[in-house]
């Protein structure tokens, strides 16, 4: 079997050798000519999956995205060709919350913010909003919910209508990118309620880019009120509007789950659909390919005071890291995706080992805590 995938995806000879011949290919240049042989596609969210590129293919049997985002897929064109699909749902669901804690901290010690007792408004209550909502009630964050599905269904907890939400301290976005349906997402933060933040809120962008209006906000930012931003994700990414970076708290690309073990994940859940619609057996366990983590442990003397704990999480990822990188090299669409492509390996707070007294609040957060 011919297997195609994308050349950014970590893992895939050690999972997918023994089903046939790989080919690694640049995701966003992907063609119908390269892949006219492919029996399997796997793709991240720079390769479009539609008509134009499976044009000249009449045997591909599974179509796997090792990402949450699936906006990238046409997926009834997949189901009318009677090909398999898999996404990887909540992958690096702990990365974007990781991400946006330590956006938060930042933030905070930027501008003598108290995070316990300000509120959240979480837009999108699904894997990546959940992880942030855990996170942010650990750090005793009042957390409002939006989310109209999740509401409608009902899952015992509570929610709040949008323009509530908007009214938050912090408002963090963690939708899918929709153009059509209930409550499409496209330009779900527009030029209107963008005109309605006053300049003291912090808005955190982690999901997709074309869900903010970025004209809209380039105008506000330029305006006497400039509003507070984090943004991972950028509008027409790559290109993007990069007069929009100079106006930003924290600027980076596209990268809040891009933890290894989000991207590891990634790899393997598609590695296990494709065991399971193919009848083999998953041979190789997941916890056999995380490398050890560069630091592995900490003790720590005293229980852990705001202080301890902002050094413990920037010990194993610091945000400022990735905004520095993005502000210093960012240039064009070319190098957006080189420092993807070249991403410096990011550890999730669970490869970290916690020892000391009173370390609740590090086992909330998702540390490894070992009692001594
Ligand atoms: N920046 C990154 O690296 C990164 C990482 C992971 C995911 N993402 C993006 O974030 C999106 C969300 O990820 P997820 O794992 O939380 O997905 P998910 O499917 O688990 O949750 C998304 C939630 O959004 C809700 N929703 C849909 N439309 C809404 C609306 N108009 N208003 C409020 N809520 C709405 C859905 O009901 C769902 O509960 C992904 O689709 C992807 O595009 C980005
Ligand atoms: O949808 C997702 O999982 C995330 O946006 C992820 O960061 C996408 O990464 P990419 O496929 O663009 O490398």
């Amino acid at each position: 079997m011919q297997i195609v995938i994308d050349e950014n995806m970590p893992l895939v000879e050690q999972l997918f050798a023994p089903f046939g011949q790989i080919r690694r290919l640049p995701g966003r240049t992907m063609s119908a000519e390269q892949i006219a042989d492919a029996d399997i596609l796997l793709v991240r969210s720079v390769t479009r999956v539609d008509a134009g590129l499976l044009a000249e293919n009449r045997r591909l049997r599974f179509v796997g995205t090792a990402t949450i985002g699936t906006d990238h897929i046409d997926q009834s064109l997949l189901a009318e060709r009677g090909i398999a699909f898999a996404s990887a749902p909540g992958c690096n669901r702990i990365s974007v919350g990781e991400y946006v804690v330590s956006a938060l901290l930042i933030l905070a010690e930027r501008y003598q913010l108290s995070l316990a007792g300000m509120t959240i408004g979480i837009i999108g209550a699904g894997n990546t909003g959940s992880a942030v909502a855990e996170r942010a009630a650990a750090l005793g964050m009042h957390v409002c919910l939006c989310d109209p599905f999740k509401a409608q269904q009902g899952d015992g907890r509570d929610y709040v209508d949008y323009e509530v939400a908007l009214g938050c301290d912090v408002v963090s976005f963690h939708v899918p990118l929709t153009h059509d349906g209930l409550a499409p997402t496209w330009h779900l933060l527009d030029a209107q309620r963008i005109a309605a933040l006053h300049p003291e809120q912090i808005l955190i962008n982690a999901c997709r880019g074309d869900v903010w209006d970025n004209a809209a906000l380039l105008s506000r930012q330029q305006g006497a009120a400039p509003l507070r931003l984090v943004m991972d994700v950028w509008e027409h990414e790559p290109e993007l509007m990069s007069a929009l970076i100079p106006h930003t708290e924290l600027a980076t690309p596209h990268i809040a789950g891009y933890s290894l073990e989000g991207k590891l994940r990634g790899s393997y859940m598609l590695y296990e659909a494709w065991c399971q619609l193919s009848g083999q057996p998953v041979t190789v366990p997941f916890s056999a390919l995380l490398p050890p983590a560069p630091l592995s442990a900490v003790s720590l003397g005293t229980s852990c005071a705001d202080a301890q704990l902002k050094a413990l999480v920037h010990l194993v990822y610091d945000v400022r890291r990735d905004d520095a990188r993005f502000r210093r090299f960012y240039t064009d669409a070319a190098s957006f995706d080189w420092m993807r492509k070249h991403y410096l390996e990011r550890r999730e707070w669970s490869s970290l080992a916690v020892t000391g007294p009173d370390l609740a609040l590090l086992q909330r957060l998702g540390f490894n805590v070992v009692t001594p």
